[in-house]
């Protein structure tokens, strides 16, 4: 039976362990390499259906208008594609969303609301969108929405929205969000970005697990922190404590440690200066699992 209401649905941030610019398609889009990792700090989402036909966000936010809300255009695109493919009009929907995820981190809050909304939706409107279907009306919404549709840790290339899975080992993180929001359109349009880093060879990927902390670089962080000094600090600061980088396009700086007590310790000794979270690397989007694996 199709429940009335799903309540308390995930939508985890996740960090880009590395990413480089290797070219720009003629839209203008950069074509990137990245891994992306699911981290276990997460926004929730609450739907409950309506009896007509409106989709509403019931949570206030100063910072983004309702109908610019990526939660809020998930749910109409799926809503007019299920029109289109069955005819029927599905019922309205209200959307409660907890933010917790900071507004231009770097750490993909607002795609992985767009994707969390086009999957528990797809579930209570019993849409019966395979996750291929999503991602092609996901990625019209963002270029990291396919990621959190995939739902598992990848390699990305494309624009970020081709996706191989890849198993990143157990880990944990302390990240610091500077008291700045980076618009990712603002870096990429920078004259000073390196756009020809060299594509990754298959043949030397394996490393990468091997050297998690070490490997590549983000192409975007020299820019972000010429642009915003409080990233440089940021990046500074946590270097003391092992190779400390940019997520995305900022404003969010990680550094991986391979224990809790470990991450802990260093969270610890920042606190009082910074905005600090430790974070479990996750293996698996934990609504996706939930959904895939209901009824077994
Ligand atoms: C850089 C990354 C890395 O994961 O993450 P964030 O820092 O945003 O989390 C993403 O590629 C961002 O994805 P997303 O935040 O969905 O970006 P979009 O809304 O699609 O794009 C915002 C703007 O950034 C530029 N853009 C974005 C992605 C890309 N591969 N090339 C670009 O040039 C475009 O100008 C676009 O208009
Ligand atoms: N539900 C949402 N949560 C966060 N940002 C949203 C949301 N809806 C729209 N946005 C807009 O999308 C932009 C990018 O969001 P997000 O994916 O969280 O970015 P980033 O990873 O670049 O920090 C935000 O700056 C905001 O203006």
């Amino acid at each position: 039976m199709i429940p009335e209401c799903l309540r308390n649905c995930p939508a985890p941030a996740k960090l880009n362990l590395f990413l480089h610019v290797i070219g720009r398609r003629q839209d203008g889009y950069h074509l990137l390499e990245t891994v992306f990792q699911l981290i276990d700090f997460c926004d929730y989402l609450h739907f409950t259906c309506r009896n007509d036909h409106l989709i509403k966000r019931v949570t206030s936010s100063e910072q983004i208008p309702e109908e610019d809300d990526l939660a809020i255009r998930a749910a109409k695109l799926l809503q007019k594609e299920i029109f289109r493919q069955k005819g029927i009009p599905v019922r309205g929907v209200d959307i409660e969303i907890e933010k917790n995820i900071p507004l231009g981190g770097g750490l993909g809050g607002g795609s992985s609301d767009a994707a969390t909304t086009l999957m528990a939706l797809n579930h209570l409107w019993n849409g019966g969108f395979e996750t291929k279907d999503l991602i092609s009306m996901g990625v019209q919404l963002g270029a990291d929405v396919p990621f959190f549709l995939v739902g598992q840790n990848a390699f990305g290339t494309g624009i970020g929205d081709k996706l191989t899975p890849v198993n990143t080992p157990d880990g944990w993180f302390v990240v610091i969000k500077p008291p700045v929001a980076v618009p990712t359109a603002l870096i990429f349009r920078s004259n000073e970005l390196t756009r020809n880093t060299e594509p990754i060879k298959m043949a030397n990927f394996p490393d990468f697990c091997k050297k998690i902390n070490h490997f590549g670089r983000n192409d975007l962080q020299v820019v972000a922190m010429k642009l915003f000094p409080e990233i440089r600090k940021a990046v500074n600061e946590l270097s003391q404590f092992g190779n400390a980088r940019m997520t995305g396009s900022g404003a969010c700086v990680f550094c991986r440690f391979a224990s809790e007590t470990e991450a802990r310790k260093v969270a610890t000794r920042l606190s009082s200066r910074w905005n600090t979270q430790v974070v479990k690397g996750l293996q698996n989007h934990p609504l996706k699992y939930l959904l895939d694996n209901m009824g077994e």
